[in-house]
């Protein structure tokens, strides 16, 4: 999926929430959004999942199937969570009792005939978040899936989104709390500016080394890559498996010596 030049505000006048957004999300990939209050996270994820259109600029090639999970489970409705989750299936095309796996394996089973506006928020995103994987998601949409949660029901996240990307699948989520480390190997982009930097470097958040390996073992490969394709290059690259040690401008020296004749930057 890709975003092309993504623009986006909230009405006519007013000013930019988000500015020229390009950014490529590929399968298989996490992508950790991160950002102050405010910034513009809820509102790129919102554009990701299809939940806001873009008022300028446009987004490719968006899976066929989204799970969606908003910061705040709607819990103002007017079922219990059994039957809103067989319904959700059953809009889905599946069976109703597709969703009973789903209540067992996120502690809902307690709640399961509770009306859903009596849930506490916590378990009310556990609801959120079993509607979101009824169907496996191409591509799943999760806005500060910890908050709320407890210790054990916060340790399932990390699980479900191996699952999805081991599938194929792609996740984008916010995070303010820090729990990025618990999602090693995310990509990560950081909403400042109005705009996405998905050129943050996200090798801090990992383990410098590998499990099983060795820094003796690695050789590091300098590449020159247009400007404009370096957060995209990083982003394969990590979604490769490689470490992205860091960016740098060519040295102003190297860049004469290298492109005399040549008439421009490469
Ligand atoms: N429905 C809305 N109508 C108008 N403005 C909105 C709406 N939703 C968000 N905004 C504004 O857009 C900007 C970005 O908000 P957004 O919720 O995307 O930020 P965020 O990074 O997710 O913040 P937080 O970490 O607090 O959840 C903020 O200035 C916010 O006030």
């Amino acid at each position: 999926m890709r975003f092309d030049k993504v623009w986006f505000r909230y009405a006519r006048r007013a000013p930019w929430t988000l500015r020229e957004v390009d950014a490529t999300v590929r399968p298989g990939q996490t992508i950790v959004v991160l950002g102050r209050n405010g910034a513009g996270k809820s509102t790129l994820l919102q554009l990701a999942a299809g939940v806001l259109r873009p008022v300028r600029g446009a987004i490719h090639d968006r899976p066929a199937t989204v799970g969606w999970v908003p910061e705040r489970f709607p819990a103002a409705q007017p079922f219990t969570t059994l039957d809103y989750l067989r319904s959700m299936a059953a809009i889905r095309g599946l069976p109703a009792a597709a969703a009973d796996p789903w209540i067992d394996r996120l502690g809902l089973t307690a709640h399961a005939g509770t009306p859903l506006p009596d849930l506490s928020k916590g378990t009310a995103q556990k609801v959120g978040l079993a509607q979101a994987l009824l169907t496996p998601p191409g591509l799943l949409v999760l806005d500060e899936p910890w908050e709320g949660l407890d210790a054990p029901s916060r340790e399932l996240i990390p699980q479900l989104v191996a699952e999805v990307t081991a599938a194929g699948g792609a996740v984008l989520v916010s995070d303010h709390r820090g729990e990025i480390a618990s999602l090693p190997g995310a990509v990560h982009w950081t909403v400042t500016g109005h705009t996405l930097h998905p050129t943050a470097d996200s090798s801090a958040h990992l383990p410098l080394t590998p499990p099983g390996r060795s820094d003796a073992d690695d050789v590091v490969v300098e590449v020159a890559v247009r400007r404009h394709e370096a957060a995209e290059t990083m982003d394969r690259l990590r979604a490769s498996g490689h470490r992205v040690l860091g960016v740098r401008e060519r040295d102003p020296a190297r860049v004469r010596a290298n492109d005399l004749g040549e008439g421009q930057d490469r």
